[in-house]
């Protein structure tokens, strides 16, 4: 049996660990506790690996990972998963999006009650000092306060639950959501972000992008209130650090609670010197019970995509098979045979490839367009290309792809037509689907068929004179090839056969296709 190399990069829970030991066609290496240079040695036998946020999967770890066709964070954010690389290398990336997001929203409020108690140094002046001084600490309640969440997905929105059962007043700004998203659940939502700046806590939940980085720097801290509270339990560099700390500094703001940092480990950062913050080390998903979870469906998945079998929330595929509807898949099935026929019935280099659609399949031409580059690219570039980088390797050759949203006028509730233009020309090719599954090509080159898209197909076209059925009959006959199905189609003045047949065709017979009078062009394909 052939084994399946999966490298542990980052500390996870035993449970996880235990399932990829137990697995038989599992080779598990655990790499954890080696440093990050001795990493990029073990990581080049790996097929999958799994990550957390101390590992960088970056162009190093990338390099030197040659055999690697899957990475699983097992986390939420992928900020540190150079994203395009692995697209680039065909690597698809996955994370575990919702198994920690108790353990960061709990952590929040952590952070949330310490900063209005000031909590840490009430402890430490207890127990470390021995001080019993009661009229140190005079904080404030979370009632009544104004609380301003920016992003309000999974983690946001649960926070913000939890504050409004402190009775806080609470306002969202996230322009991706639906206002209703807020509004069901009683919380404000807003589309101007002063409406945050003028709250009295604000808390971020944000992934960590270009236009989230540094969402809050000078200008920001300048609108808010004197003796603001700020809590980033997300990604560092949210907050811009330096404003951070000036404001800090200054007293403006009064208390930030911080879970994470711009650059980690983070032990001797200029934040720690100050006295009214408090600070975790990126432990927003450490508890027992998410890091569990997340061990768990890691291996799962990393197995899974060791296999090829499935790949559960991956980032980088150019569809989410859970989120469309089911009439979809066999168009893009559909799509990636026709481009793959075509490409086969001209092989020379390809300059373009136009996906073009009408009725409601041409919603997905994104999609449609990727697969239609994976049928055709792989013709050449074969298992090298696939669903995650055939457009960066097409983009390497100069290829350029395009889709058209065609108006409907053709009968069909649903077509797709997939133009490939070469150094020898133009062809195309158009399909559709019947009852559900029942995939069919349509038309070749403005010729009107009906075929299965599956089998040997011999494609020829010829003059329309009599004669041209037995002589091809007889060819292939001379040959021992059995002809399957026949299917003619007549234009102006020429006609395109598509002759399935039982068995390969070499080189030889399509020649002597090629050499009968009527012949114009032969060519060949296997779907
Ligand atoms: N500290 C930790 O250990 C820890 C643990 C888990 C998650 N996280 C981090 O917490 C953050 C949120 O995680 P999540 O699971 O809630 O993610 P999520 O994807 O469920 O939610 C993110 C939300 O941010 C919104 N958003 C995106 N860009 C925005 C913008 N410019 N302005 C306002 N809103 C915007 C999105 O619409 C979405 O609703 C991520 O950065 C994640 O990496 C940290
Ligand atoms: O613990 C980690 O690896 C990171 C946790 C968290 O930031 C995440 O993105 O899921």
């Amino acid at each position: 049996m052939s084994k399946h190399t999966i490298v542990v990069c980052d500390h996870i829970h035993e449970d996880g660990l235990n399932i990829l030991k137990n697995t038989e066609d599992v080779n598990y290496v655990y790499a954890a506790d080696i440093d990050k240079t001795a990493l990029l040695d073990v990581i080049k036998d790996a097929d999958v690996a799994i990550t957390r946020s101390s590992t960088d999967v970056d162009e190093k770890f990338l390099n030197a990972a040659v055999n690697l066709k899957a990475v699983v964070r097992a986390g939420v954010g992928y900020d540190n998963v150079d994203m395009e690389g692995c697209s680039k290398r065909g690597i698809i990336a996955m994370n575990v999006p919702t198994a920690n997001t108790l353990a960061a929203v709990e952590l929040t409020m952590a952070h949330m009650l310490s900063c209005m108690r000031k909590f840490p140094y009430a402890h430490n002046q207890l127990k470390q000092d021995r001080i019993w001084k009661r009229e140190d600490w005079y904080g404030n309640e979370l009632f009544g306060k104004k609380l301003g969440v920016i992003g309000f997905g999974n983690i946001g929105h649960r926070v913000a639950l939890r504050a409004k059962s402190f009775e806080m007043d609470v306002v969202t700004y996230d322009p991706y959501i639906p206002s209703t998203k807020a509004t069901d659940l009683g919380v404000e939502y807003t589309k101007n972000f002063d409406d945050i700046l003028a709250c009295d806590i604000i808390t971020i939940h944000t992934p960590k992008n270009q236009e989230t980085l540094d969402i809050i720097g000078e200008e920001e801290i300048a609108k808010m209130k004197d003796g603001v509270i700020l809590i980033n339990c997300a990604r560092g560099g949210l907050y811009n650090e330096e404003a951070l700390y000036n404001n800090l500094k200054s007293g403006k703001i009064a208390m930030a609670g911080i879970d994470v940092f711009k650059k980690e480990p983070a032990n001797n950062h200029p934040l720690l010197d100050l006295d009214n913050i408090t600070v975790t080390a990126h432990l927003g998903a450490n508890t027992r019970e998410s890091q569990k979870k997340i061990a768990v469906q890691a291996a799962q998945n990393a197995i899974e995509s060791a296999r090829g079998s499935a790949y559960p929330n991956a980032l980088n595929l150019p569809i989410d098979e859970s989120k469309i509807p089911s009439f979809v898949k066999p168009y893009i099935e559909l799509t990636q045979k026709m481009a793959f026929l075509l490409a086969q019935s001209d092989k020379s280099a390809i300059r373009s490839i136009n996906v073009s659609a009408e009725g409601e399949i041409s919603e997905y031409l994104d999609s449609l367009s990727t697969f239609a580059g994976v049928g055709a690219l792989s013709v050449s570039g074969g298992e090298e290309v696939n669903y995650v980088n055939a457009k960066f390797w097409a983009e390497e050759k100069g290829i350029t792809f395009d889709t058209t949203q065609l108006t409907h006028n053709s009968g069909y509730s649903n077509k797709v037509t997939v133009k490939i233009t070469t150094e020898k020309g133009v062809s195309t090719i158009s399909g559709t689907v019947f009852n559900e599954n029942m995939q069919r090509i349509i038309g070749i080159n403005n010729f009107a068929f009906d075929i299965e898209p599956k089998g040997n197909m011999i494609l020829l076209r010829n003059s329309d004179v009599p004669g041209v059925i037995g002589e091809v009959g007889k060819v292939l006959g001379n040959e021992g090839i059995n002809i399957a199905d026949f299917r003619l189609s007549r234009g102006k003045d020429c006609a395109l056969a598509v002759i399935l047949v039982d068995g390969t065709v070499n080189h030889e017979i399509l020649n002597k296709l090629a050499n009968l009078e009527a012949a114009i062009s032969v060519s060949y394909a296997e779907i």
